[in-house]
């Protein structure tokens, strides 16, 4: 999609039709303030035409033999692959990741499409005798429904195939609700399934700066079944509430607070480069990125040396000029980040590197690195998300464990260690979803993506994400022996 032809008419997609209103709302381009786009704003009206469409679209997309809907998400993948250029343009100009950042997106985004091709055909249903004879047994897997898919705005396309590939794949419906920050990617992705052959009705997309409107017509609704939310804890456990309500299956991808441990028998270098991934990848905005660094005091302060030298190589700026590390998404993060380091400073923390910045225009942070930071820094507790790296030291790895359990989030953490049953006894201790082992990137579409506590419920990526658009049909068959 040509950034330039996004206009109020291209705002919401029901039905097949971009329906256009007179309501719109400005996309902004995070490194240069300019605004690049109007897109429609969608209001309660329109969320329920979008639930219309997806409910007419639902008997016949559910009826399709699975190598169809196969078919549809293989081209998908290609079509993903041709346009990779140009959707990783869209991803930085409503995003502001950098170039590679937007490109390895692409790449995440379109193995999503893929591996559930891959899945779509598989049949997970079984047949048998029940133990006590009598009866045989049954099981089949049959689509949940319309789902109702939410997604954040730091990941704009991988989060949208990490919900509608799978969706798709299990035969449901959806209506889909962009974040407003980057509605221009979801947007181009239903353009791209379009021309890959899937029917109209089949996803819906309305975008829209009234979320609570939009996503509550929806859980309101009682033709929509499943409700598959990426974004903040807060948000999510308002979306939890409403679903109650109706019983509608939920699945929370929410957020992180990912340690980053280093024992003194580890690999510095390897180390530093993992920790370089998980802050920097994304200006730090990930729900994965490591929030803070544990690291055994022997070797902290080669550590803290390597990385603010690492740190200082990162070239800052917007993606076109080939920087690595773009602006925050608003200035709403800026004005947080700023907080976070400030509460830290004056708790103790000591300023061991910030990089200068040149910009005048564009929500840019400076990569920064605090050490001797307090238990009580807000920082310490909250998600950072963004380039602000925390080095804390420890030597009793018991009460390191302990410590980091207490946390009410449980999404991720790497743990790097020269001894690898160490590492997996300490990965497999710590209360999360997910840990990275000597690396610093957990992501994969193959594996089951998703947190414990109050980082969420259910798994993306793996088989799991396509369970989560399924539900259990049993069939008890009287059978006479
Ligand atoms: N676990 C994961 O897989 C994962 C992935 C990406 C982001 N996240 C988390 O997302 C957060 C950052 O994203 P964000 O700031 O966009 O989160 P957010 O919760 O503010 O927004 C996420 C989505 O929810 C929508 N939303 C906001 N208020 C809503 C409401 N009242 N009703 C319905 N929808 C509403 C937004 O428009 C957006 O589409 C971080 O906490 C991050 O960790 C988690
Ligand atoms: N980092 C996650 C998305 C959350 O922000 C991923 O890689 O899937």
């Amino acid at each position: 999609m040509n950034p330039a032809a996004v206009d109020p008419s291209y705002g919401i997609l029901i039905g097949g039709e971009h329906r256009c209103a007179t309501a719109s709302f400005e996309v902004e381009d995070p490194a240069t303030w300019e605004v690049v786009a109007h897109v429609t704003d969608g209001g309660a009206a329109d969320a329920l035409a979008a639930v219309d469409a997806a409910a007419e679209a639902a008997g016949s997309w559910r009826s399709c033999a699975p190598r169809d809907r196969a078919a549809v998400l293989h081209h998908a993948y290609a079509l993903m692959r041709d346009r990779a250029e140009s959707l990783a343009d869209l991803i930085a100009l409503e995003n502001g990741k950098s170039r590679a950042d937007a490109l390895a997106e692409v790449s995440y985004a379109g193995d999503f499409l893929r591996w559930y091709a891959e899945e779509a055909v598989r049949s997970s249903g079984s047949y048998g005798p029940s133990p006590g004879g009598g009866t045989r047994t049954i099981v089949t897997q049959l689509p949940i429904g319309v789902a109702a898919l939410v997604t954040p705005w730091n990941f704009p396309a991988a989060m949208v195939t990490r919900k509608v590939a799978p969706a798709l794949a299990a035969g449901c419906t959806a209506v889909l609700k962009p974040a407003a920050e980057t509605p221009l990617t979801a947007l181009a992705i239903a353009e791209l399934l379009a021309d890959a052959g899937l029917p109209a009705g089949v996803v819906n997309v309305v975008p829209t700066t009234d979320p609570g409107a939009v996503v509550g017509q929806w859980l309101g609704d009682r033709r929509v079944r499943k409700i598959s939310f990426t974004g903040s804890t807060a948000v999510g456990k308002v979306l939890l509430r409403q679903a109650a309500e109706r019983v509608v299956a939920s699945s929370m991808e929410l957020g992180g607070n990912a340690p980053f441990v280093v024992t003194e028998d580890a690999d510095v270098d390897a180390a530093v480069r993992g920790a370089l991934v998980a802050k920097f990848r994304n200006g730090g905005q990930a729900c994965t990125a490591a929030n803070g660094f544990f690291v055994h005091a022997a070797i902290a302060e080669r550590f803290t040396e390597q990385f603010c030298a690492a740190a200082a190589r990162l070239r800052i700026g917007p993606a076109a000029t080939g920087a690595d590390l773009g602006p925050v998404i608003s200035a709403r993060a800026v004005d947080r980040l700023d907080e976070l380091v400030e509460d830290a400073l004056a708790r103790g923390a000591r300023l061991r590197y910030r990089a200068d910045l040149s910009a005048d225009r564009g929500w840019f942070v400076p990569p920064t690195v605090l050490t001797h930071v307090d238990r009580t820094a807000t920082l310490y507790r909250e998600e950072i998300f963004g380039p602000v790296a925390p080095i804390v030291t420890w030597e009793d790895e018991a009460a390191l464990l302990e410590e980091l359990n207490q946390d009410d989030l449980g999404l991720a953490a790497y743990v790097y260690s020269g001894d690898l049953q160490r590492a997996v006894r300490f990965a497999e201790a710590l209360e999360v979803g997910m840990v990275g082992i000597n690396r610093g990137v957990v992501s994969d579409p193959s594996a089951p993506f998703g947190g414990v506590k109050e980082s969420g419920l259910g798994r993306e990526g793996a088989r799991a994400g396509i369970e989560a658009f399924q539900e259990s049909r049993y069939l008890s068959v009287d059978w006479p022996d």
